[in-house]
């Protein structure tokens, strides 16, 4: 904290080919995760390894260039620590952004789909980052977990976006993590879009879960990058330098919708070094 003056009240997470939404803050104080303690590292491209500081609309934010997955061979501790480092640096509202291939016929690559709701297959099999003692200081032993995507910052989202004339990317829907690193084979494609998931990743749902539990408000949203191949007689596959691609190309799109979220959402104003915890 001695090495920044901003105190924030929002943190973003930036999905793969997302780190463009650093870009977004004013007056950045920038560390390499290297340079933090207790911080993994970032091997995945796309993911730069920062941990950006910076002014947005009158809001303070912390944005991570660059998160951590569970296939890197780190634990879901260590990739999840970061989000209980914001809510020690006291914010409020944790913005989670991936990229996610499509099961859903209605999402197209380059929608974005806000998230509503998230299976979390580790989470289901055992894979938790709340696995072990509890840290009550934190959060409660059984935290629930219904309305972890917080409905208000949801409808305010979709309204941002029809202001923006972009309604017709945008919907809502639910995200499901698998494991990874590997893309979804074409019978577990079926399987996911049987079980009536419209998006999945390798991400995001431990980092909800830990948010959840030590109480941010959480809005989360994917982009989705490419369809998962759901058919033995589709011949396409996917590719991690493809999704990065329409990262690209929907930066301008996903930065202005983020910036008028953060510009518009409320917030407490309790930017303080988080004592409670
Ligand atoms: O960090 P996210 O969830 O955006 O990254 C997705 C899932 C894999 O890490 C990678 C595959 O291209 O993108
Ligand atoms: N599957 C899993 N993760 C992903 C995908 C996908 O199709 N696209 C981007 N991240």
């Amino acid at each position: 904290m001695s090495q920044t003056r901003h105190r924030p009240q929002v943190a973003i997470i930036c999905g793969s080919g997302l780190g463009m939404l650093a870009d977004t803050l004013k007056c950045q104080d920038s560390f390499a995760y290297s340079d933090i303690p207790g911080f993994p590292q970032s091997t995945v491209q796309g993911h730069a390894g920062r941990l950006v500081f910076g002014e947005l609309k009158g809001k303070t934010c912390v944005c991570m260039q660059g998160r951590f997955h569970m296939y890197e061979g780190h634990s879901l501790c260590k990739t999840t620590f970061p989000v209980r480092v914001f809510k020690l640096l006291g914010v409020e509202t944790l913005i989670v952004t991936n990229a996610a291939g499509s099961l859903a016929d209605g999402l197209q690559p380059g929608d974005i789909m806000i998230i509503k709701d998230h299976v979390n297959f580790p989470g289901l099999v055992g894979l938790n980052p709340l696995s072990g003692p509890n840290d009550d200081k934190f959060g409660p032993r059984f935290p629930a977990m219904s309305g972890c995507y917080d409905k208000g910052l949801r409808c305010l989202a979709l309204d941002i976006a029809k202001q923006q004339g972009v309604a017709s990317l945008m919907q809502e829907g639910v995200y499901a993590m698998v494991g990874g690193p590997n893309f979804e084979t074409i019978a577990e494609a079926r399987l996911l879009h049987r079980l009536g998931v419209d998006a999945v990743g390798m991400s995001t749902a431990p980092e909800v879960v830990v948010a959840t539990h030590c109480g941010l408000r959480v809005f989360g949203l994917s982009l989705i990058t490419n369809k998962v191949v759901k058919s033995y007689e589709d011949s396409e596959s996917v590719n991690h330098e493809g999704v990065l691609e329409v990262g690209r190309l929907r930066s301008n799109t996903v930065q202005q919708l983020v910036t008028e979220l953060i510009s518009r959402m409320e917030i407490n104003n309790n930017n303080t070094i988080n004592n409670a915890v």
